[in-house]
């Protein structure tokens, strides 16, 4: 298989995308774009508009302002391009899906009556490295599986795209390092743009090319160096926060520690100011 390098072929473009819900405005002038074999993280607190921004991409949340280009076309009639993971799949341990299964419907969609491609499950399969679980119950095999098996699912359309939310929440730390790996193989070897949601950017730094940064509904977009600038994050969050670098980890901090800002206990010691 060949491998390709991010190219700039635009898969995903979001031009000035405003999404107002429930009274409030979530999400304003958001812009950025994808190309091809990319990896791309969306970062952003709890509520900051990361699954609110996914489902205007895959065309089931109105937006009230702006556009968005998935190769080139408007959303509809462009869905069998995108993969897409949410953020809460549970799967009783009782249900009689086998791993295969699973992946087959996700090759047929909805015309579960069909039968599948088998060549594209099989490759869907062996693309997370679930051959091996391919015959269990999802709802039996552990967190980590699990997850390949419906990053598998959204493969097996062969999708240009793949949308996942947060796919790294519940996972050990090698686990979540496998499925960094994995997302970036993807990437680089079928030409697949990836685009991942997260709160912590740092177990995404070894494989991303650009970052989507949310605060407050407004974002800063670019490569990681582009965005995780304290001139940057300033404008973004509206005070002034310091980037701390320590042993390949970017930390935001708020430069007056009674402003918004978490700062995780674990990390205070030995922090070299980075910009
Ligand atoms: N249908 C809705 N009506 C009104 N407000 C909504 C609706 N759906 C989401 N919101 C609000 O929009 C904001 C963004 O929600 P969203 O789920 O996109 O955030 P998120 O970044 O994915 O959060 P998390 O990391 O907690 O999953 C939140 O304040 C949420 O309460």
């Amino acid at each position: 298989m060949p491998a390709f390098s991010v190219s700039t072929d635009p898969v995903l473009e979001v031009s000035n995308l405003c999404v107002r819900l429930g009274g409030r405005q979530v999400l304003q002038d958001i812009s950025f774009t994808l190309n091809k074999g990319s990896v791309s993280a969306l970062i952003g607190e709890n509520g900051a508009g990361k699954t609110t921004l996914l489902r205007s991409i895959l065309g089931i949340q109105p937006w009230q302002k702006g556009s968005i280009r998935v190769l080139g076309k408007t959303v509809r009639g462009q869905l069998s391009q995108i993969g897409y993971v949410p953020q809460k799949i549970a799967f009783d341990p009782y249900l009689p899906l086998r791993t295969r299964d699973l992946v087959a419907l996700g090759q047929t969609g909805r015309h579960w009556w069909q039968g599948s491609d088998t060549a594209a499950v099989a490759d869907a399969l062996a693309a997370v490295q679930a051959e091996s679980f391919a015959e269990q119950r999802v709802g039996m095999l552990s967190g980590g599986q699990q997850q390949r098996a419906v990053i598998a699912h959204a493969l097996a359309r062969r999708p240009r795209l793949l949308l996942l939310d947060e796919p790294l929440a519940n996972l050990d730390f090698a686990s979540a390092s496998r499925l960094v790996e994995l997302l970036g193989v993807l990437a680089r070897k079928q030409g697949i743009s990836v685009l991942v949601t997260a709160h912590d950017m740092n177990p995404l730094l070894p494989i991303l090319d650009h970052l989507v940064y949310l605060v407050g509904g407004r974002a800063a977009a670019g490569n990681v160096a582009e965005v995780v600038r304290s001139d940057v994050l300033n404008r973004l969050y509206g005070y002034p926060v310091e980037v701390l670098q320590h042993r390949g980890r970017l930390l935001i901090l708020p430069k007056n520690p009674q402003q918004g800002l978490e700062i995780p206990c674990h990390v205070h010691e030995d922090l070299d100011e980075h910009d």
